[in-house]
């Protein structure tokens, strides 16, 4: 506020100093030629304090640029911040949307950078402003008129510059989706986790082809908008150019009449002119600031999305004995025409295991969200303990659960770290690593890698080391193993990588690591899920058999053929 206050007043000091020295250097001019001799100090003493003037107003204009560089790093942290906790409260179903993911891309785009320019943009209007109405006082002197035509010689530049941000705002906003597919387009060809296939499958030039296009398209429409606004920029301002010479000759003509000195000359025509810049500037300022608003009513509609809020206060439920149930529990994704999951009735107890099985995209990942709250049922309810999901504490809830998807995430931290991640508290701590890691059945193959544990994994990151899939995947299961706390544990196929040997392994880890645990295991490998207590069959959304592996061969249905069938494909495991 200082700065801008010296940087917005100064201007107008040097130019009054300006005029103090052309009329003292005329005046010494005169007694020169009078007297053959003048005494030049008091010239040269304004012309000292011109220069202090003027390096004040540098050091004035260093300070606020120093000012500006340390608020960007500031206000662009702090609203990545607000953006990321954000994202924090928002459901899965949210993510999902892609409108709703449009509106984040957005607000993560424009967001360090905004709000910073409407800020430095406050400044330097208020910087201006004061700079006019020194300007003002001075330029007054002269005539009230030439304060009229500064003013309304910039009028039409900042109508047209108003309008002509709302419509790149709305161009913005069109190009929105388009830019997100380029982004996409981008990834594919430059991730190391696709490259891989679009070299092998040749899809590299396709691809660029679609890149362009696309951009030919927005291209297009952006180059539009910056000729018509260039061109009427140039037309208006005009109007700014010929006002300073209309007020140029006006001055010229009252000197040479006599009316005002030569320093007055002086210092009107640079006050004119540098007030022609300033208002311009400021009215640029006003309009971006316009512009920089309606990117930033785009943060606030993100930041004011509503959360779905996580009700539920239990931590225990009235049957502690009871497990899961699942009553009549339907479900359809937003915007799916069919449910995903019909009707499920479901009761798992404690200490036993469940399998599900069923062809791709039969609900098994589904009926796992829904019990995990990424989801809510459409109709139905699911039982923990006797009590409603709904109505358990989120957190008592998620501490109970521990699921490895079979997305799991493949962090590029160190080996150990990928294992605490599945237990917070315990992120750090090295004795865990390694009891999960034997777990999991990782322990063997970690200890062959550089620095065990302290691995760094990935490729993003120097000295990463890349997993084969099974390795990666025996990473996750130690990651679920690390949830000692958990008494649910899922494993949705993270084991498809592990050849079928492992795979039982794991599982019976699993059993007899969970006396009192319930494990629901979602696999197409029968030679393990035939190890489940219980075993459920889903066939479009709904259960078609339920039964332990003995009872379901016994009925000679849709399971037992499946399992004849891969038995006979797949004899080792049978
Ligand atoms: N996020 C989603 N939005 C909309 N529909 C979805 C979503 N996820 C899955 N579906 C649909 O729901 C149905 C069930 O999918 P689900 O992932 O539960 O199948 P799955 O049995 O786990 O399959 P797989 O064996 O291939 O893993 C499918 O028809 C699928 O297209």
């Amino acid at each position: 506020m200082l700065l801008t206050l010296i940087a917005g007043v100064l201007p107008a000091v040097a130019a009054y100093l300006g005029q103090l020295i052309v009329d003292g250097v005329l005046l010494s001019i005169d007694t020169y030629q009078q007297q053959g001799a003048v005494d030049c100090t008091p010239v040269m003493q304004l012309l000292l304090l011109e220069g202090i003037v003027i390096t004040l107003i540098a050091a004035a204009g260093r300070g606020l640029s120093a000012q500006q560089s340390l608020l960007k790093a500031l206000m662009g942290q702090r609203v990545n911040v607000m953006i990321l906790e954000k994202a924090q409260t928002l459901s899965l179903v949210q993510f999902e949307d892609s409108e709703f993911y449009d509106k984040l891309t957005r607000a993560r785009r424009e967001a360090s950078t905004r709000p910073l320019a409407l800020v430095n943009k406050t400044f330097s209007l208020l910087q201006n402003a004061i700079a006019l109405f020194s300007f003002a006082i001075l330029l007054i002197q002269f005539s009230p008129w030439a304060l009229l035509v500064l003013f309304l010689a910039a009028l039409p530049v900042f109508i047209s510059e108003a309008k002509f941000s709302g419509d790149a705002f709305q161009l913005s906003r069109w190009r929105s989706p388009e830019l997100r597919r380029q982004m996409y387009l981008e990834t594919l060809l430059a991730r190391e986790d696709s490259i891989k296939e679009v070299k092998l499958f040749g899809l590299g030039s396709l691809l660029l082809e679609r890149y362009k296009a696309i951009f030919n398209t927005l291209f297009g429409a952006e180059k539009k908008l910056i000729i018509r606004r260039d061109l009427w920029g140039f037309i208006l301002g005009l109007l700014g150019t010929l006002a300073f010479y209309a007020a140029y000759a006006w001055i010229v003509i009252e000197t040479i009449q006599g009316a005002i000195t030569l320093g007055q000359m002086t210092m009107y025509l640079l006050v004119f002119k540098q007030g022609q810049t300033a208002i311009s500037s400021n009215l640029t300022a006003i309009s971006g600031m316009y512009e920089d608003n309606l990117y930033l009513s785009n943060l606030y509609e993100y930041l004011e999305q509503p959360v779905i809020s996580e009700s539920g206060q239990a931590t225990a439920g009235p049957l502690p004995q009871d497990g899961i149930r699942f009553e009549q529990v339907s479900f359809t994704y937003p915007c799916a025409s069919k449910p995903a999951l019909h009707q499920i009735n479901l009761h798992l107890k404690p200490g036993e295991s469940l399998a599900l099985v069923g062809e791709n995209g039969s609900g098994k990942t589904t009926l796992i969200k829904l019990l995990t709250r990424l989801y809510q049922p459409s109709e139905g309810r699911i039982l923990l303990d006797g009590l409603d999901i709904n109505d358990w504490c989120p957190t008592r809830l998620r501490e109970r659960i521990g699921v490895i998807f079979q997305d799991f995430v493949r962090y590029q931290f160190l080996v150990g770290e990928n294992l605490g991640a599945g237990d917070v508290g315990a992120f750090d701590d090295e004795v865990r690593w390694q009891e999960a890691g034997q777990l999991g059945l990782a322990d063997p193959f970690i200890q062959q890698l550089p620095a065990a544990y302290h691995t760094q994994l990935g490729r993003w990151f120097k000295g990463g080391q890349e997993l084969s899939g099974g390795q990666w995947q025996k990473i996750a299961l130690g990651r679920a193993f690390m949830r000692t706390k958990a008494d649910i544990l899922v494993l949705d196929e993270p084991t498809a990588a592990m050849d079928a040997e492992a795979e039982a392994q794991v599982f019976e880890h699993f059993r007899s690591h969970a006396t009192q645990r319930m494990v629901i295991l979602i696999s197409h490998r029968f030679s393990t899920v035939r190890m489940a207590d219980r075993i459920l069959l889903l066939r479009g959304g709904e259960v078609l058999e339920q039964g332990n592996h003995a009872t379901l061969m016994a009925q000679q249905g849709r399971y037992a053929e499946l399992f004849q069938l891969q038995a006979r494909g797949y004899l080792p495991d049978t």
